[in-house]
């Protein structure tokens, strides 16, 4: 599987760079060939070897390392003739990056770094390409000089002979054994020993360590993390990606498939005349939308702050680094559980690979842990809605994805219930800074009471997740609205298009209302009889969206090879592309399997001998 995989990463990859040669000819920026193709990516069911290569090693080297050392490096791993990949986490660490125990220890009598991974726990474990793939690794290490801990640094180290592939001296490699899924990206373990690298291997974009080993600072320790930000962007675009991908296969399904008459008497229906069955496959479709376009507007921010800290303007980090959070957390929650509903929707059928709905749930749930731990990072937001509420409290004002905190803080109460969309909305927002305001409160409460910052974010967790949750739907619903209601196109889109959009709109406002009313009645009152015109408006918007299901699906654009499924198939073949998969099974190339004579008949003459005796 593995060489099958490089395979296909090697073709995909010359497809990349014929992709960015025509959408950004000389550039070095992949994100616009992405854009154009990365469901290059879902022609390698068994996941990219490739992928970290491309996303975090090529870019790490162009952002983290100074002009020269692009030159030296950057420039033959865009060109793919070095392959590496990005070897931060280790078998005992993940999340908590102040505890890598890899270390760099500098000589300045030799001018090199000597890395070492000093335990087993200290081994690299899990980067991408990294068991067979890779020839050189971006290695995260603690920087010391002369045995003081500086932080957190990267080196571009080779770990494979260019020619041989034969592991240098002093590099134990390997895999790290199969997966849930993308069993093709060989996802590896590294450990160095008195491994050396020249002093110009450590990437000094933002931080030095000069020949007599004095070091300089990075101006904001954080653009360290940047790689990171990067591909939590990408996570929020591919994430809502496989979404779309199962949505279209389980619509399709759902036109194609008849089961159980409605009306006593009349023929069966396809399953998606079923209002239950609506329920289960309309919103993942409108979530797969919301979705692209949210993570299509994180990625041009993602653009605008890469170009702001090549200039060394770090003012845009913290915003980006809270969305890219807040999406890469919402995008892989909602896809991994859009994705089993839509395979439950499917019945059996559902539960066969030749369906390919269980591959894409496994290309999806990963994203969930990868790229920070969601809970992990959902703290992380909360800890930052902290801070902004600090600064709501001293009146200052708020960075622009936020500015609905402060607009919420100054109402005493919410205005008279309308059931609109600017009502809905503004509800998820008032429900969200009522429980930034309850968080804080709880938080503030913990330092005021001398427990550290630290201890009081673990001990407020449940309210700072919460919140952050809130924000995320905040943020999203906003997003969505905006990108309806008052974007700059609008007079161009037809006004059937235009309905159809407001009737997603609908639908997801009102879904989103009612996965939190609990939150939301928290802070607002809302009689009976208005939950109970949502829930008709629910069911109305359903039968509403019900005939456009398969031309937004459509819309997506995934030709078979791409979806690979005997349900989501365009020409709706289903029962014979089951059959023709079935037939395919080997157990199906003999009429009566090896296993008969072997073991089941001997237990089955074992069984009929003991019966007989035991009747005599
Ligand atoms: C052909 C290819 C086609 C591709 C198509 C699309 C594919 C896309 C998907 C990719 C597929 C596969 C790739 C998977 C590869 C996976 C790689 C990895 O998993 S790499 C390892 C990832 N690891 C992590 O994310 C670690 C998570 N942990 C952390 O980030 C930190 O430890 C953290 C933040 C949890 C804790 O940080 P720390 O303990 O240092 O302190 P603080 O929390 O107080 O933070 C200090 C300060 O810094 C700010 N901060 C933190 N993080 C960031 C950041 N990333 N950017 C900016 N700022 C950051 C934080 O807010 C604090 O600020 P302050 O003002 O001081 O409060
Ligand atoms: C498919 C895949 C590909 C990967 N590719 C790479 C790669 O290319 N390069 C790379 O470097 N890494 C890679 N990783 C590793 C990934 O980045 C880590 O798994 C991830 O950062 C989580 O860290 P961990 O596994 O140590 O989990 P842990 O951090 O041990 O998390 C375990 C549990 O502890 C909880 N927890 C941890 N810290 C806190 C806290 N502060 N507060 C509250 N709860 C906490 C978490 O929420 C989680 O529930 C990959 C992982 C996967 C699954």
């Amino acid at each position: 599987m593995a060489s099958m995989s490089v395979k296909h990463a090697i073709a995909a990859a010359k497809k990349l760079r014929s992709l960015q040669e025509r959408f950004n000819p000389g550039g070095s920026d992949i994100y616009p060939a992405l854009m154009g193709d990365e469901a290059i990516t879902a022609l390698i069911p068994s996941g990219n070897p490739l992928s970290v290569h491309i996303l975090m090693f090529t870019r790490a080297l162009r952002e983290q390392g100074t002009d020269e050392q692009y030159e030296k490096f950057g420039r033959r791993a865009d060109n793919n003739e070095i392959i590496g990949t990005f070897a931060q986490t280790e078998l005992g660490h993940g999340t908590y990056l102040r505890g890598l125990e890899a270390r760099a220890d500098y000589d300045r009598g030799t001018e090199e770094f000597v890395l070492n991974t000093p335990k087993l726990s200290s081994y690299k474990w899990w980067p991408g390409g990294l068991g067979q793939t890779c020839n050189y690794c971006i290695f995260v290490a603690q920087l010391y000089i002369d045995n003081e801990a500086k932080g957190m640094a990267m080196f571009v180290v080779q770990i494979r002979d260019e020619e041989t592939h034969m592991p240098l001296p002093g590099v134990h490699v390997g895999e790290i054994g199969k997966k849930m899924g993308l069993n093709g990206v060989n996802n590896g373990f590294l450990g160095l020993k008195d491994y050396r690298v020249p002093r110009l291997n450590m990437l000094m974009r933002h931080q030095q360590v000069l020949p007599d080993g004095r070091f300089v600072k990075s101006p904001v320790s954080q653009v360290s993390y940047f790689p990171m930000v990067f591909v939590r962007c990408m996570v929020a675009r591919q994430n809502s990606n496989y979404l779309a991908q199962a949505a279209t296969i389980a619509t399709r399904y759902s036109v194609i498939r008849r089961q159980s008459p409605i009306e006593e008497g009349q023929p069966e229906p396809k399953i998606l005349e079923h209002l239950t069955q609506q329920m289960k496959v309309i919103p993942e479709i409108v979530t797969a939308v919301v979705y692209r376009l949210a993570a299509a507007n994180l990625q041009n921010m993602y653009n605008e702050t890469a170009e702001a800290v090549y200039r060394k303007d770090f003012s845009r980090l913290p915003e980006l680094h809270a969305l890219a959070c807040i999406l890469k957390v919402a995008t892989s929650y909602d896809s991994t559980y859009g994705i089993e509903r839509l395979r439950q929707a499917c019945g059996g059928h559902g539960y066969l690979t030749a369906g390919n709905l269980g591959n894409i749930f496994a290309m999806a749930a990963p994203a969930c842990t990868y790229e920070g731990e969601n809970s992990v990072l959902y703290l992380q937001v909360g800890k930052i809605l902290m801070k902004n509420w600090s600064q709501v409290l001293a009146g200052r004002e708020l960075m622009p994805s936020m500015a609905y905190i402060s607009e919420c803080s100054k109402m005493t109460s919410f205005p008279q219930w309308t059931g609109s969309w600017e009502c809905l909305l503004k509800a998820i927002q008032y429900a969200c800074v009522g429980s930034i305001r309850l968080a804080f409160q709880s938080y503030n409460a913990r330092v005021q009471s001398a427990q550290s910052q630290t201890a009081a974010v673990n001990y407020s967790g449940l309210e700072l997740t919460k919140a952050a949750e809130l924000h995320g739907r905040s943020y999203v619903a906003g997003n969505f609205y905006q990108q309806i209601v008052n974007s700059p196109n609008k007079h161009q889109r037809s006004p059937q298009f235009q309905k159809v959009l407001e009737n997603m709109l609908e639908l997801h406002l009102i879904q989103i209302f009612f996965r939190h009313l609990g939150d939301i009645l928290r802070f607002i009152r809302i009689t009976e009889d208005e939950i109970s015109a949502l829930q008709r408006r629910l069911e109305e918007v359903l039968k509403e969206l019900r005939p456009d299901a398969v031309a937004i699906t459509d819309a997506f654009d995934f030709n078979d090879k791409i979806l690979s499924s005997a349900l989501g198939c365009y020409d709706g073949n289903v029962y014979e592309r089951l059959f023709e998969a079935a037939l395919k099974h080997p157990l199906n190339r003999k009429s009566v399997p090896d296993f008969f004579e072997a073991h089941l008949k001997p237990f089955m003459k074992e069984n009929a001998d003991n019966a007989k005796k035991s009747k005599l």
